[in-house]
């Protein structure tokens, strides 16, 4: 990769490289401005890099699941909705759902115990809800590379664990994992760890390696 990232003064990436395994769950961890959805937004080409290139193998779909503070609340959708949208990338114009596609949407919601809201309006759910929603959607998606930013912030444990092990299951079905995280949780249920610190990586590991604490 070696990529970086000019914002308007602010270098957010300054040469990043990093191997993501397939397979894998890669936790990108760092303070506040350190690019980590930065990084989450080259790697799923929303924003081009001022340098450097992300490789990736050819037909890789992406699936972007971006920070909840960046939804807004009031989307006129339902839970329900919000999950078919992951099936659109692949549905393409008509966006007409397939009973395949249904019963991928049971399937996901029913891993992250939304089964009973998908008629909900999004705006009516919980804040965990809603997180878990948003994650569902990318699990619906069913991508070779899944991105997530800060899938567990502002939830409860118990939430926290279900979304750690949906994205566990995905990489165990084979897809390249990345979340952005502060919780500490998270770190430890990760399988790698990549550090930012302003814009550099700091550290590249597994999480055997990590310092307890
Ligand atoms: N749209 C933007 N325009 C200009 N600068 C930006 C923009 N988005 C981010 N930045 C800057 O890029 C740098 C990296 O920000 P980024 O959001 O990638 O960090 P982060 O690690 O995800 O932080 P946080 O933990 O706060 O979410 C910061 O200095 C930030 O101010």
């Amino acid at each position: 990769m070696g990529l970086t990232v000019r914002r308007g003064e602010v270098l957010a990436l300054d040469g990043v490289s990093a191997r993501l395994p397939a397979g894998a769950v890669t936790a990108l961890v760092g303070g506040n401005g350190a690019g980590k959805s930065t990084l989450l937004d080259v790697l799923a080409g929303v924003l081009e890099p001022t340098s450097g290139r992300v490789d990736r193998p050819a037909g890789t779909t992406v699936a972007y699941v971006p920070q909840r503070s960046a939804v807004p609340d009031d989307l006129p959708v339902t839970v329900g909705d919000t999950l078919a949208m992951g099936r659109w990338r692949e549905l393409g114009r008509w966006r007409r759902l397939r009973a395949t596609d249904h019963a991928l949407v049971a399937e996901c919601a029913d891993r992250l115990g939304l089964t009973g809201v998908l008629g909900v309006p999004l705006s009516a759910v919980s804040g965990g809800q809603r997180q878990r929603a948003l994650v569902a959607q990318g699990l619906v998606a069913r991508a070779g590379l899944l991105l997530v930013d800060e899938p567990t912030a502002g939830v409860d444990a118990a939430t926290q664990a279900v979304v750690l092990a949906a994205l566990a299951e995905e990489a165990a079905r084979g897809a390249v994992v990345v979340h952005a995280t502060h919780e500490r949780a998270a770190v430890d249920r990760a399988d790698r760890v990549l550090t930012l610190v302003a814009g550099r990586v700091d550290g590249d590991r597994t999480t055997a390696s990590l310092p307890a604490g």
